[in-house]
């Protein structure tokens, strides 16, 4: 049976003579091109307050229909090479007038409205991580967190001590969205996004950031009966702090072999200090018996990373859920590279040499899975954390761990501020 979201494909071209599955693969086609392509290049979904009993940014929905039909609109449009050169504004920005920014006070307080009959969230507190050079410059706020696709929480990852009513998305990305309003970071670093157009690009890019999406090739979503279209990673930065200097998507090899898992790697200038970092986020391949698969992959990410940061010329700060623990040879991979790379979460030990002892905590039928999975790589020459979010505690998560009433997902968010350090040259 189709999916809503193979539906919705159909729909928007109702002369295309392919089945759903096969118009799937040419819209990957023609989103990706050859090499790869560029999503934020798409129309921006333009939202419309009709919410009811709210201002409406939460359940605005585009003037032409949802975020998702007019995305696959506008990509039956750039199928169409010779309407999509009689309509160049398909690929350009939207008017900016109609792009109005969101207070992200009256934002935070919809959330709240929305989720008045959840528990209380948690706090969590930023740990100082005192570090003897002082910087004339905001220091840069990076968050890192798989959000937990909305179609593998229902439908896949069978989170057994989770109630089915935690995970209603109305609800869900109210809790998604007050994290990020709490802890405002200047980049959002995301991996396992499946509501991009239809919830996040529209509200963040009213928020001020631009984003970028890369969707997995064959996402696990799509096998999911009523699903919201592939997950993927998803970058973000504060369009006031930050120039984009350029971008890749890049889907992952493993032996030379094209992978399912893929990653955004940006070159960013910061408008204050001029000065160029590059930032990427990935999701590695998932479960057991995948390590090898999981260290080739890594391999091909730090090679590509060595491309674009010109041999470690630019800083660099890797997030990802890597689905690997610090024992894993693609963990060794990043701490013994020649980029010079350290993992910013163990500055939270006694000692600064131990990962935390978890990034993600869930219980599924297998039994009880806790697992440090999910870091920030940084240019430790380069830069310096100032300070990074604490985890959450054992008894805060709560004997049915994760995702739960009050947290969104099966993964902890981590959050660092980064500043540069003075004289990096040579260094790096
Ligand atoms: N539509 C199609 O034609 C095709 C579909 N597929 C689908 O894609 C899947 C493989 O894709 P791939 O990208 O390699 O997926 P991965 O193995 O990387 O895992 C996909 C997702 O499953 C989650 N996951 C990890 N462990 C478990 C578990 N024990 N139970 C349930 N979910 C888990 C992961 O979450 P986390 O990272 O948080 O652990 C991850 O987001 C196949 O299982 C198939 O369903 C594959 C090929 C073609
Ligand atoms: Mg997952």
């Amino acid at each position: 049976m189709a999916s809503r979201w193979q539906q919705r494909l159909v729909s928007v071209v109702p002369s295309c003579d392919v089945c759903p599955l096969q118009f799937y693969v040419l819209t990957l086609r023609g989103i990706l091109g050859p090499k790869g392509g560029q999503l934020q290049q798409l129309p921006r979904c333009v939202p419309s307050p009709v919410g009811v009993g709210h201002s409406g940014l939460l359940f605005s929905a585009c003037s032409m229909g949802n975020g998702t039909s007019r995305l696959y609109s506008a990509l039956a449009k750039t199928l169409n090479s010779s309407a999509a050169s009689q309509h160049p504004e398909y690929l350009v920005s939207p008017d900016p007038e109609h792009l109005e920014p969101i207070d992200p006070k009256e934002l935070l307080e919809e959330c709240r409205a929305v989720l008045h009959t959840r528990p209380p969230r948690f706090q969590r507190d930023f740990v100082d991580l005192r570090t003897d050079c002082p910087s004339s410059h905001p220091p840069i706020r990076v968050m890192q967190w798989n959000i937990l696709a909305q179609a593998l929480g229902e439908g896949k990852d069978n989170f057994v001590q989770c109630p089915v009513e935690a995970l209603k998305w109305e609800e869900r990305k109210c809790l998604i969205l007050e994290e990020i309003l709490a802890y405002q970071p200047d980049i959002l670093c995301l991996q396992e996004v499946d509501h991009y157009f239809d919830t996040f690009q529209p509200l963040l890019s009213r928020l001020g950031y631009q984003g970028t999406f890369f969707p997995k090739p064959w996402s696990p979503c799509l096998d999911v009966e009523h699903n919201n279209g592939p997950d993927g990673c998803a970058l973000f930065f504060l369009q006031n702090r930050f120039k984009l200097v350029n971008s890749a998507n890049i889907r992952l090899t493993a032996m030379t072999l094209k992978t399912n898992q893929v990653a955004i790697a940006q070159t960013l200038e910061c408008k204050e200090s001029g000065r160029q970092f590059c930032i990427a986020v990935t999701h590695l391949k998932a479960r057991t018996g995948w390590e090898r698969f999981r260290s080739a992959q890594g391999c091909d990410l730090l090679q590509n990373l060595q491309n674009i940061t010109q041999g470690a010329k630019i800083p660099l700060i890797v997030c990802g859920d890597f689905n690997a623990e610090p024992t894993e040879e693609v963990y060794k991979h990043f701490a013994s590279s020649s980029l010079n790379l350290n993992s910013a979460y163990k500055l939270l030990s006694a000692d600064g040499q131990s990962e935390p002892p978890y990034t993600t905590w869930k219980i599924r039928t297998s039994g009880e899975c806790r697992h440090t999975l999910d870091y920030i790589w940084y240019s430790k020459h380069a830069l310096s954390v100032k300070s990074a979010l604490d985890l959450l505690t054992e008894e805060q998560i709560g004997p049915n761990r994760l995702p739960s009433f009050n947290y969104p997902s099966d993964h902890l968010s981590l959050v660092c501020d980064f500043s540069f350090n003075e004289e990096p040259d040579g260094l790096l």
